[in-house]
């Protein structure tokens, strides 16, 4: 037992030794929070005895999972049960394997990704006839989401409660759920939501896995959503030990739900609750460690808390600024070879990390050209993707006309020509001797190969193998896609990734076009992209650099790291904060500081000028980089004057700071677009929101200041001065109003409160007033959140 409590510092030991009741650690980077995650499991199987399946251990992602699988199994041995360490949707499948029976769903449903999703969807619109002009998938995707986060559609599937609809979309999402329900399927989110359900309408049930579950640990609870949370809440009532780790400067999930209040209110929500800050970092150097605190200090919403470290001082931070693209990557690649002659270090103690997956693109090309292995962690190298393949194929099929070519793309986009047509052009390529392509162009008046799709596409082909001289390549690489379909297809696909990657494709000929003297023919380009689409750097050896997003990197380390592309536009990116506006600048940074504080030894940020093909825009260095003050790191590169006045003044004219400011004030009667009106009871200026009471719901809700749906009702201010004791008549009105309204409510609530209690708890804790009122609050925060 003494084994687990080796190398911890006060702070460790404390969360690994306090194992009853609620337990909060706010823990920074890289202080040693999955170590002690770990130690605590095993502190809780060796030195209390408590069995692996009483013990839950939600982590955030599968990786995470794996990877605390196998810390523990190193300190409890091999034979134990570790299934219960698994993602909230892991456990959402446990609970449903073993129960859904109860809500007469069958035990062996199946589960479907959004593959699958999209396989139901293309049978829907072939029923309809409908195409992607009138939605794409992505928005029904979005849609069947959003109207997942209700229960209503729990009762369509479930209960059979079905009503007439005019709305397309909603037409759409109902034959979808007939197709699930036919098939006995689920969804990522129906996982969540079924549990929940589950565990609602069936105390029974509940109580069993509430009794199952002695003791519950959060990792990166940051990051929970207020759904998943809520499960865990409920299932933590009976024994009431629950343990959550998190970092909210590293909530990096917020644009798909995630509630870092969650951690961050957790005291208030349990009063009874204990916090344990760690803050001494382990894994970087005081320089990197710096310039993280420097750069998280400027966001609004957190708790602050300074990390420190006692680790050595070690190099600068280092800040390189490129001409262009071609030049950042190359600046990365030589860096990378001196560390390796230098630093006695191995391929795989660099990471590259950046915001965008089409940022790899130069970076992956100098590291070809360098001849330094590396691997995509989490993803596909850009050449091996399968848009930019498409792309190339067309090229390839108007210079070589290759037999592989042809067979990529002559139904992509789809021209109606199937696996049948093919065989019948394969056959008479065989008896003609000739490659497909040619089998095709000659025998078009052929009874099976006479197809539209295919008599328009040779005549494609044919266009641009003739006309290709009068063209650069980028202008070919633009006219080929736009005229094959190509561009359409990726558009109506909605998937803007895939866009993103043939823009910097075509970014990089351009940049090739305007480097070299002569202009580069097709031919010649073809050659030269063929050195990065060979794979002939590939070996055995695991020793490689890793190139990954910053979200992929979250909870990992690496002695050297480099942040590419750290663009204005790229990070923060451009469309997160035209999303999502100020909350977004928040993430972005949050992101910045995920990035930075991976690194161990050496952390190194690089950008460079040029044209962002994506934005339409000129490229100038992140914002976040005029933020850090010149001590924090060393700079290479030229940097001009100009580029940063350009850089500045764009920023000046960014309105999204504007479009945060407050409109109302505390009370303030406002209209709101559905809940009709409401009441300014509270102004939140960190939060960017208003708390308002509406009368019609009689709720209390947070509602941003950017919302552009409220409207303030004339002659609603707060009194001022001697008017302040008095009431304005609309003022009397409301609370007149407000008084009856919460009568009504009242009984009401008393009513579904005698009728939706969970069991009650037999043991002692279960049974105090306190924790009562806390149940039935939480069961009126679900309704709420479901309502
Ligand atoms: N008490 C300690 N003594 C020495 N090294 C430690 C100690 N605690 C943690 N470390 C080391 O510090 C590094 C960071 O630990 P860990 O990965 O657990 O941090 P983390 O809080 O999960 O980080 P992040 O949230 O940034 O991903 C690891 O290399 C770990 O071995």
């Amino acid at each position: 037992m003494e084994n687990l409590k080796e190398n911890l510092n006060d702070q460790q030991l404390e969360a690994v030794t306090e194992t009853e009741g609620y337990v909060r650690v706010i823990a920074g980077a890289g202080s040693g929070k999955t170590k002690a995650l770990t130690q605590r499991y095993a502190y809780i199987v060796d030195a209390l005895g408590i069995n692996t399946s009483n013990i839950l251990c939600v982590t955030f992602t599968n990786k995470a999972a794996q990877e605390m699988r196998k810390r523990v199994k190193k300190l409890v041995g091999t034979n134990s049960d570790l299934s219960y360490i698994t993602t909230y949707h892991g456990f959402c499948v446990r609970v449903l394997r073993e129960d859904i029976n109860k809500i007469a769903y069958p035990k062996n449903f199946i589960i479907m990704d959004v593959e699958d999703q999209k396989t139901v969807l293309r049978q829907v619109y072939a029923e309809r006839g409908l195409t992607s002009k009138v939605f794409t998938f992505k928005q029904v995707l979005r849609y069947i989401s959003k109207q997942k986060s209700t229960q209503e559609y729990l009762r369509y599937i479930l209960e059979s409660k079905k009503q007439e609809t005019d709305n397309e979309i909603e037409k759409i999402f109902r034959r979808y759920l007939e197709k699930q329900q036919r098939n006995f399927a689920l969804d990522f989110d129906d996982l969540l939501n079924f549990t929940l359900y589950l565990f609602i309408n069936n105390p029974d049930v509940l109580e069993k896995w509430q009794k199952r579950l002695h003791y519950i640990q959060v990792d990166e609870t940051q990051d929970s959503s207020q759904k998943q949370f809520m499960l865990i809440e409920l299932l933590s009532q009976y024994h009431k030990n629950l343990f959550v780790v998190g970092d909210p400067d590293q909530t990096i999930y917020e644009w798909r739900g995630a509630k870092p209040e969650i951690l961050v209110d957790f005291d208030k929500q349990f009063p009874e609750s204990k916090t344990i800050i760690m803050n001494q970092n382990y894994r970087s150097t005081p320089n990197i460690l710096s310039l993280g605190n420097h750069i998280i200090k400027n966001n609004k919403i957190r708790v602050d808390k300074d990390m420190f470290t006692e680790n050595p001082k070690g190099v600068d931070v280092v800040h390189f600024h490129a001409q262009n693209d071609y030049e950042e990557g190359l600046w990365v690649a030589n860096e990378i070879k001196r560390l390796l002659s230098e630093e006695n270090c191995t391929y795989s103690d660099v990471a590259i990390l950046y915001r965008a997956n089409h940022i790899s693109r130069s970076i992956e090309q100098s590291l070809i050209r360098e001849n330094i292995p590396y691997s995509v962690f989490g993803g596909i190298r850009f050449f091996e993707r399968k848009e930019i393949k498409d792309v190339l194929a067309y090229l390839r099929l108007i210079q070589f006309e290759d037999d592989f070519s042809f067979l990529r793309i002559v139904n992509t986009p789809s021209r109606g020509l199937g696996k049948k047509f093919l065989e019948s052009v394969a056959k008479i390529a065989d008896q003609q001797n000739t490659s497909l392509y040619t089998a095709l162009k000659d025998n078009l008046k052929h009874r099976e190969l006479s197809r539209k799709g295919a008599i328009e596409f040779v005549q494609l082909i044919e266009k641009y193998k003739k006309e290709k001289i009068d063209f650069i390549v980028s202008d070919l690489v633009k006219a080929v896609m736009d005229e094959s379909g190509l561009t359409s297809y990726y558009r109506t696909d909605g998937d803007t990734d895939r866009l993103d990657n043939i823009k910097e494709l075509q970014n990089s000929i351009i940049l090739l076009e305007t480097q070299d003297e002569a202009p580069i023919d097709l031919m010649e380009y073809l050659q030269e992209i063929a050195l990065y689409t060979d794979m002939d750097i590939e070996d055995d050896s695991n020793d490689r650099i890793k190139l990954m997003t910053i979200h992929t990197s979250k909870g990992l380390e690496f002695p050297f790291v480099f942040l590419c592309g750290f663009t204005e536009g790229i990070l923060p990116s451009a469309m997160a904060i035209k999303e999502r506006r100020a909350k977004a600048i928040e993430e972005e940074r949050r992101l910045t500081y995920v990035a930075i504080t991976r690194a161990e030894k050496a952390f190194y940020m690089t950008e460079s000028e040029g044209y962002n093909f994506s934005l339409g825009t000129s490229k100038y260095p992140s914002r976040f980089l005029f933020e850090i003050s010149d001590n924090y790191y060393v700079s290479k590169g030229e940097l001009s004057q100009e580029i940063i006045k350009a850089a500045k003044a764009q920023l000046k004219s960014d309105t999204t700071q504007q479009l945060i400011q407050k409109k109302f004030e505390v009370g303030d009667i406002v209209h709101h677009q559905i809940w009709k009106e409401g009441k300014v009871i509270a102004v939140n200026d960190v939060k960017g929101e208003y708390q308002i009471e509406f009368l019609e719901i009689g709720k209390t809700k947070p509602i941003t200041y950017e919302f552009k749906g409220l409207t303030k009702v004339e002659g609603s201010s707060e009194p001022t001065g001697d008017d302040k004791n008095k009431k304005t008549d609309l003022e009397e009105d409301w609370t007149a109003l407000i008084e009856e309204k919460d009568r009504k409510r009242g009984s009401q609530l008393l009513k579904n409160d005698e009728e939706e209690q969970p069991p009650a708890n037999k043991n002692e804790k279960g049974n105090s007033k306190q924790s009562k009122e806390k149940d039935n609050n939480l069961w009126s925060r679900l309704k709420d959140l479901w309502s």
